[in-house]
């Protein structure tokens, strides 16, 4: 595996998976752009009000519908769920920054994103915490990638240059190394040819209870 990606790498797209609700991801992605909305607006001249009264009126229609957590838990550990509703790109969650993902043929994964406002951490740089949650998921994938499985033990990270918000970013992961039952995998950040983020995690197999199934376990990347 190169440690460094080339230019003959052949990304492939990894494939939506079909929606069981198409109001669910349509919703999602109103949200998005309203969040990107209001981080762009707060503190401007503009007229708010009649703006957030109407989000109110929508926040009223909603919460009655929600049901219990853990019935949404439990729903989401069947099937694609857990993919579909992760933080990181996942199209069924409001917070996750539209993310999208390729495997390679070298074994390494690679994702594309450019952050807005919402994920500001310094003055026009991305939050170090938000690389952090990018960085985990795309380890996790590429472990995934390369037929390994694991839950993070350890990870460090060093913030190597500031990290733009409102650029394409480039996300890269590869398994480093495999013993037993652990994978040290790597991960880098850049924008355009300039390195922002590297980081190492441990992963160790392991499973964790499914919510609702006690006597099911899993593991991470499962719903893949
Ligand atoms: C084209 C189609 C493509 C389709 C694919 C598409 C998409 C891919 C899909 C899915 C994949 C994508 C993403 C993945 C998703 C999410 C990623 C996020 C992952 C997470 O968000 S995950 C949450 C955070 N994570 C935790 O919540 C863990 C809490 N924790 C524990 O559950 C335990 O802690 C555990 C299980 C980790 C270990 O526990 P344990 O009991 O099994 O291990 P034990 O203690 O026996 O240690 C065994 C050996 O590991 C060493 N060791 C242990 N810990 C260490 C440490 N920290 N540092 C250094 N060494 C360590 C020991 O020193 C010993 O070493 P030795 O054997 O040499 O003595």
């Amino acid at each position: 595996m190169r440690e460094r990606l080339g230019d003959t790498f052949d990304p492939i797209a990894v494939p939506d998976l079909p929606t069981p609700d198409p109001d669910l991801d349509r919703s999602v992605a109103e949200l998005r752009r309203l969040r990107e909305a209001i981080a762009g607006l707060a503190h401007s001249e503009v007229e708010l009000g009649d703006i957030a009264d109407r989000l109110a009126e929508a926040a009223d229609l909603l919460e009655p519908r929600v049901p219990e957590p853990a019935r949404r838990l439990e729903a989401m550990w069947t099937g694609a769920g857990s993919r579909r509703a992760n933080p990181v790109g996942g199209p069924e969650n409001p917070i996750a920054p539209p993310v999208r993902f390729f495997g390679c043929d070298d074994g390494s994964v690679t994702a594309e994103v450019t952050l807005g406002l919402a994920y500001q951490g310094p003055p026009g740089c991305v939050h170090g915490g938000i690389s952090a949650l990018i960085i985990d998921h795309m380890m996790g994938f590429a472990n995934h990638w390369g037929g390994r499985y694991g839950m993070t033990a350890h990870y460090e990270i060093d913030y190597r240059s500031p990290t733009p918000l409102l650029r394409p970013l480039t996300f890269r992961s590869w398994v480093d190394e495999v013993d037993g039952r652990k994978t040290w995998t790597k991960a880098t950040i850049h924008a355009g040819d300039r390195l922002c983020v590297e980081a190492r995690g441990l992963f160790l197999e392991a499973s964790v209870a499914v919510p609702g199934h006690p006597d099911r376990r899993s593991t991470v990347g499962d719903g893949a």
